[in-house]
């Protein structure tokens, strides 16, 4: 497709994003009038905790951005914090029905996201644990700011990241320094994630940050996106089919989980500590 043509679709499409924003508002699509690159700020306060209607509308946007074919994303926060992870009050003292839709539509974001025909970056500026690092995992390029956490912590509340969330690191640093950082609930500095290869660059600010994402996804610009994506496929392919083909035993996995009182417990304590550490 022309790049006219192309832009003039994205522009339908952020119409579309801008209207839909307006009544939920958890996410912000800008589409670059230059490059078509779709800059996704996740926006919703404090810390952009992923609750199943923050989830739903990055599940709709990823959806929308596919349909419309578009150049590369370039997924942020409107905050000083990139996500706090997964919103520990949905899986605390959760309601069922809802608990089953939000996981489900976790692993919804997470096929899309891992599965973009489109070019994907991280803009980590700021704290991203678990479920935030999450989200940067799926993205084929991440790049962080100073002073930042990123890892996934999960063994820190007393719960165990699914077999998905591994081999989503796994994929990007290697099984050793994976299952260290597993076993420990490891929370890396940005130093320490670039070291171990978890995140490509470092910037000192946002702006710079959105200016080295369109140039990774800008240097693109000559390979076919057809053989750009199905190389992405071919790597990625093993670790979708098994996560998908698994998919039912997982979210049954995680409603038996936080059923359990040791969970809720430790879940518990751990949202005391986060308020106790406000009033501090
Ligand atoms: C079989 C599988 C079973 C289970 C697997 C489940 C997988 C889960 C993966 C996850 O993502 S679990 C979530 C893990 N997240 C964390 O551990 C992060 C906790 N938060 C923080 O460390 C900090 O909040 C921060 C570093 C992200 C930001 O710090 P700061 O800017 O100082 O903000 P506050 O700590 O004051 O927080 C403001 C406000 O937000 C609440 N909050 C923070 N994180 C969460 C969260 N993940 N879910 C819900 N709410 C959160 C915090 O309590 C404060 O609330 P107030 O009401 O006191 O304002």
């Amino acid at each position: 497709m022309a790049l006219s043509q192309h832009l003039s679709k994205s522009r339908q499409f952020l119409a579309i994003a801008r209207n839909y924003s307006a009544a939920a508002s958890l996410v912000n699509v800008e589409v670059n009038d230059k490059s078509g690159v779709a800059v996704v700020t996740l926006q919703r306060p404090p810390v952009n905790s992923l609750n199943l209607e923050l989830l739903t509308e990055i599940k709709q946007t990823l959806t929308g951005l596919e349909k419309n074919k578009s150049r590369g994303a370039i997924i942020t926060s409107a905050f000083k914090t990139f996500s706090a992870g997964l919103d520990i009050l949905e899986m605390y003292k959760p309601n069922p029905d809802r608990a089953k839709e939000f996981w489900t539509t976790l692993q919804d974001v997470w096929i899309s996201l891992y599965s973009a025909q489109f070019p994907t970056v991280a803009l980590i500026n700021g704290p991203a644990p678990a479920g935030g690092c999450l989200l940067s995992l799926c993205c084929e390029y991440r790049i962080m700011v100073p002073k930042a956490v990123i890892g996934l912590n999960e063994t820190q509340l007393g719960i165990v990241a699914p077999s998905w969330f591994a081999a989503s690191m796994e994929n990007v640093i290697g099984k050793r320094q994976t299952e260290l950082a597993l076993t420990t609930g490891k929370l890396f500095t940005t130093d320490e994630a670039l070291k171990v290869g978890l995140i490509d660059e470092v910037v000192q600010t946002k702006e710079e940050g959105l200016e080295k994402a369109q140039g990774f996804i800008g240097s693109f610009a000559r390979i076919s996106p057809f053989a750009r994506s199905l190389s992405k496929q071919t790597v990625r392919g093993g670790t979708i089919r098994s996560m998908v083909k698994g998919r039912e035993a997982d979210l049954q996995l995680f409603l038996a989980t936080i059923q359990q009182d040791q969970v809720q417990k430790g879940l518990g304590l751990y949202i005391e500590a986060l308020k106790k550490k406000q009033a501090a």
